[in-house]
């Protein structure tokens, strides 16, 4: 079972070529992701010319392997189960999903993956396109090499920016390579469901896509080293498991894979402790590799295969005018904070074509400040988990005296109206010395959507005696602030 979709063929992109005879640009963008797409559109906004590099599909890996087709597969079931989670609702529910519907929706979501929306939108923004290979070849010089072998050389005016993203890691696990497992691409792409699908991983991906199959009716085993979603609040991952658990997925903590062997009827896992698991299909999703072999890196003097590090304003450093953005940087794995990055750079980079003032200090206009301390996510288990900002354990080691507030979100009114039995965690991390909140984390049914009101509080630095008076909406899920509130105690001063 291979799915996904195939490599685009050269008569594809013969069609797709955007045929230019200007090679001369204001600001080339490498790679067409979320990121470039951004980069490209705020540079063109400032007043330059731009053009997109592209060897895959516009639009990237969110678009077609990763956000969107993964939450399209997650979305149905979860529906389905809050519905059946309103008495009176529930018995109107009675059947199982219809997954090849499913299937269907998801498709649709991306287009089929097809990328003909995404460059009319490009067109549409003034931004140009060439399809092929690019690599840095000198100073502000890219090379692009088209499917049928033939070669443009682009210059820039005034700066090249690296978005070409990152790939599914594959650890050196032994077989692992050999036994041709599943990574985020074939979890997201899957044309069929599988009777049976091993994890190895305990992160987002690993998580999210348990969820997404064990709702499909496959038999899942995730095989995690350590705990489930480590980098966040503990009682996250705690939930997840046993939501995992609940659906009939077995999760194996602790447990580490030594050996991975394809057999006649699919895989054979042996774990740390000398287990044997079998499954039809292995899906490893133990984190991402950065796209930057083979894209002339050490042109600029960086290493080729690593992640290129820059200042806040997206510029490598000792460059004047090269800038990376998005999941090629490690500084956040997420499209929202790429896009966040790439407005910044596209910013600065037609600020300093203009020779205007650039405003880099910490939150000005031109800076992704938001990124050390300020960073939202939704996990999109069911139950959720949407965090912004520290960790109590993160809070702690940055060297914050802090006080941790935990309530019981099913104590709240309108969770319970909104789901019987609703069960969740949230947790809100306070910086005693200024009273400022410094992180929240929900976890539970439906949470991602309160997850702007904190992220709003952790941006803003909004003092806890200001926000008494941000007063939720009676009987809404938000009243988890107000308790929140309550239990740290009202500020006096
Ligand atoms: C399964 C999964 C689910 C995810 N879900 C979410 C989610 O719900 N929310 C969220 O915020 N994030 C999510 N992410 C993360 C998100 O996908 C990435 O953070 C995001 O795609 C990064 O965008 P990017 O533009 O930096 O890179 P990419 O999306 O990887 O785009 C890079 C582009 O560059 C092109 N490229 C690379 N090298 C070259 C070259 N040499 N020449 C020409 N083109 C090139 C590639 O073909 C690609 O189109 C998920 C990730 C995975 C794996
Ligand atoms: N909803 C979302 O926002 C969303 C969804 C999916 C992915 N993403 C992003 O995509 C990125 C990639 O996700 P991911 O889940 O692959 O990475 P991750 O970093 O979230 O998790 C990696 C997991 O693999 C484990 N691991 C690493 N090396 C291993 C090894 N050699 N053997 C066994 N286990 C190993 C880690 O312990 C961890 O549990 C993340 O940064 C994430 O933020 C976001």
């Amino acid at each position: 079972m291979r799915p996904g979709p195939p490599e685009p063929s050269r008569e594809w992109y013969a069609r797709h070529m955007t045929q230019s005879s200007e090679t001369g640009y204001d600001v080339i963008v490498l790679g067409a992701g979320p990121v470039g797409e951004n980069i490209a559109d705020r540079a063109v906004r400032g007043g330059l010319t731009a053009v997109l590099v592209e060897h895959e599909l516009v639009g990237g890996e969110c678009s077609y392997w990763a956000c969107m087709p993964s939450k399209a597969l997650l979305r149905p079931a979860e529906a389905r189960r809050a519905a059946r989670q309103v008495g009176g609702a529930g018995e109107a529910v009675t059947g199982p999903l219809d997954v090849p519907a499913v299937l269907a929706r998801r498709d649709s979501f991306t287009s089929n993956w097809n990328d003909a929306g995404q460059v009319e939108w490009a067109e549409g923004a003034g931004i140009s396109l060439i399809r092929g290979h690019g690599a840095l070849t000198g100073v502000r010089e890219v090379t692009v090499t088209a499917a049928d072998g033939s070669t443009t050389v682009l210059t820039a005016r005034h700066a090249v920016a690296i978005a070409t993203g990152s790939g599914a890691a594959v650890p050196d696990i032994d077989g692992l390579r050999a036994a041709r497992p599943w990574t985020s691409r074939e979890a997201t792409g899957a044309r069929k469901v599988p009777g049976s699908l091993a994890i190895i991983g305990g992160g987002v991906v690993a998580t999210e896509m348990a969820t997404a199959y064990a709702g499909f009716g496959t038999k899942v085993t995730v095989l995690a080293r350590s705990g489930l979603l480590s980098g966040m609040e503990p009682f996250a991952g705690e939930l997840v498991a046993a939501a995992l658990r609940e659906l009939g997925a077995t999760v194996l903590l602790g447990t580490a894979t030594t050996r991975v062997t394809r057999t006649a009827d699919g895989v054979e896992i042996r774990t740390g402790d000398g287990a044997t698991i079998t499954a039809e299909e292995v899906l490893v999703a133990t984190g991402r590799t950065p796209r930057t072999s083979g894209i002339g890196l050490e042109t600029a003097g960086l290493t080729p295969g690593d992640w290129i590090t820059t200042d806040d304003t997206m510029r490598v450093p000792g460059s004047d005018w090269l800038y990376a953005a998005g999941d090629v940087t490690h500084r956040v794995l997420l499209t929202h904070q790429g896009k966040y990055q790439a407005r910044a750079a596209g910013d600065v980079i037609a600020a300093r074509a203009a020779g205007a003032p650039v405003s880099d200090a910490p939150w000005g206009t031109h800076v992704a400040t938001a990124d050390h301390r300020a960073v939202p996510q939704v996990v999109f288990t069911d139950p959720q988990v949407a965090s912004v900002g520290l960790t109590a354990a993160a809070a702690r080691e940055a060297g914050y005296r802090i006080r941790v507030v935990d309530y019981d979100l099913g104590r709240v009114a309108g969770a319970s109206l909104h789901a019987d039995g609703y069960t969740g965690t949230a947790r809100m991390v306070v910086d005693e010395q200024r009273e400022v909140v410094l992180g929240v984390t929900f976890a539970g049914p439906d949470v991602a959507e309160l997850l702007q009101s904190a992220t709003i509080a952790v941006v803003g630095e909004v003092p806890l005696a200001r926000l008494w008076h941000a007063v939720p909406a009676y009987p809404t899920v938000s009243e988890i602030w107000l308790r929140l509130l309550e239990t740290y105690g009202r500020p006096t001063r």
